[in-house]
């Protein structure tokens, strides 16, 4: 899950799944809570099974409450939304005195030691699926945190809460127990791409705004796959479209079934490269292959892109989920510090590069969304005249 309480660290809401609506605590007693009372909650708090997003707010506006009194720090930005959901909560708490929010931290905790205690002989389901997501199914089992993009109806398309939604599972999983992480789609694709109807959510501010918000939505989600610290495996089930194909390059393993096939078509669509892309699969591939698939739309096959090496194995359609868990479960036994500190040796010195490459490709995308080649092409899938 997203926020670990770690020993010797304050309580703090890292990383959520939903902004919840947030419910005051109201004080069960009417004791004061000692200083001491409240050092002795801190304690505990940090020795409590994961309480889950929701609760994990609460004890971080009640914290901030406690210490610092209401909320004095300016609104953190739209799209910071970690820290923005923190602040929402701190701030409803509006004039709630220091000592109300020490003791409800105390009654909070107390509840959650309880209940803790009552069920930790007996593994909830409930544990292992997460909820809050809508566009994805993400679960955590057997040290492999699993993120799998649910719009099967619709190709797996990513919309725009499906790629806030895939920023936050990689944020939490990059702070919870698993070993590794998986990115895969369910049912018969494995993702189509941008979902193409993004484009027609125009804001009364006009559609350069348009361009500006997503290239920035495009720079911050491929941003977490550049710096997503644990061993990443995309586990790809059927055939990938667009920035789903783009963003393999970052991947740390690569597992295809054999119906995969592999399709950027960009100048398709009037649109240019993303994902580091233009310097991953060049580097991957070779300029030659990387400009066949990058500019002319080349689609290859899974076997065509194991030998151009971006895809690592191919199984075959009918053994390919019963293979990949099997190689992936035997992974997640290796020691995970281990693990880690080697995708680092591997991947940190290119990492200012590829932020440097991410924000050139988004600024330049920017630019070719407001052309008439991309509005065209948008226009001619959404009315059904087109497609790939
Ligand atoms: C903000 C960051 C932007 C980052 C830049 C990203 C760029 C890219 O990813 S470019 C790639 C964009 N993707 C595409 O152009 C794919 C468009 N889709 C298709 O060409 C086809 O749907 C297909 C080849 C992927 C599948 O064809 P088919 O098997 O015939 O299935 P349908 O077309 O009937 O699809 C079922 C259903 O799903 C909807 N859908 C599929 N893909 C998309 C998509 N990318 N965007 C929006 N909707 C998509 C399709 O419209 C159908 O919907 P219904 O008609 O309502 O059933």
């Amino acid at each position: 899950m997203g926020l670990r309480i770690q020993r010797g660290r304050r309580p703090v809401a890292g990383s959520f799944l939903q902004v919840p609506a947030l419910q005051l605590h109201v004080s069960k007693t009417a004791m004061r809570a000692s200083q001491k009372d409240f050092e002795s909650a801190l304690s505990q708090v940090k020795l409590l099974k994961d309480p889950g997003n929701e609760v994990k707010l609460k004890l971080y506006a009640l914290y901030k409450q406690a210490t610092e009194g209401p909320c004095n720090t300016p609104k953190p930005g739209v799209f910071d939304l970690i820290n923005k959901a923190k602040w929402d909560a701190w701030n409803a708490l509006g004039s709630l005195p220091k000592e109300t929010a020490r003791q409800n931290y105390v009654d909070l905790v107390s509840g959650l030691s309880s209940s803790s205690d009552s069920s930790s002989q007996v593994k909830p389901e409930a544990d292992r699926k997460q909820r809050g997501y809508e566009t994805l199914v993400v679960t955590s089992e057997d040290s492999i945190t699993k993120i799998m993009m649910n719009r099967p109806a619709k190709k797996n398309a990513i919309t725009t809460q499906m790629y806030n939604e895939i920023m936050l599972a990689l944020k939490a999983a990059s702070k919870d127990d698993s070993a590794i992480t998986v990115l895969t789609g369910n049912g018969d694709y494995y993702s189509s791409g941008n979902d193409l109807s993004n484009f027609t959510d125009i804001p009364p501010e006009g559609i350069e705004e348009k361009a500006k918000s997503s290239a920035i939505l495009l720079r911050d989600f491929v941003d977490c796959f550049i710096d997503f610290p644990k061993p990443l495996i995309a586990a790809v089930n059927g055939p990938a479209v667009g920035i789903s194909v783009t963003i393999l390059g970052l991947f740390d393993t690569v597992y295809a079934s054999s119906r995969a096939t592999f399709h950027t078509p960009f100048s398709h669509l009037g649109q240019s490269p993303e994902g580091c892309s233009s310097y991953t699969f060049p580097k991957i591939m070779g300029p030659a292959k990387a400009a066949e698939m990058l500019i002319f739309g080349k689609k290859l096959t899974a076997a065509e892109a194991c030998a151009q090496g971006l895809v690592s194995e191919v199984f075959p359609d009918s053994t390919f989920q019963k293979e990949v868990w099997t190689r992936l479960k035997a992974y997640s036994k290796l020691p995970p510090n281990a693990m880690r500190i080697s995708k680092q040796v591997i991947r940190n010195r290119e990492k200012e590069k590829l932020h440097a490459i991410n924000a050139e490709e988004s600024r330049v995308l920017q630019e070719r969304w407001l052309s008439d080649e991309c509005t065209n092409a948008v226009m001619n899938f959404l009315t059904r005249k087109a497609k790939l």
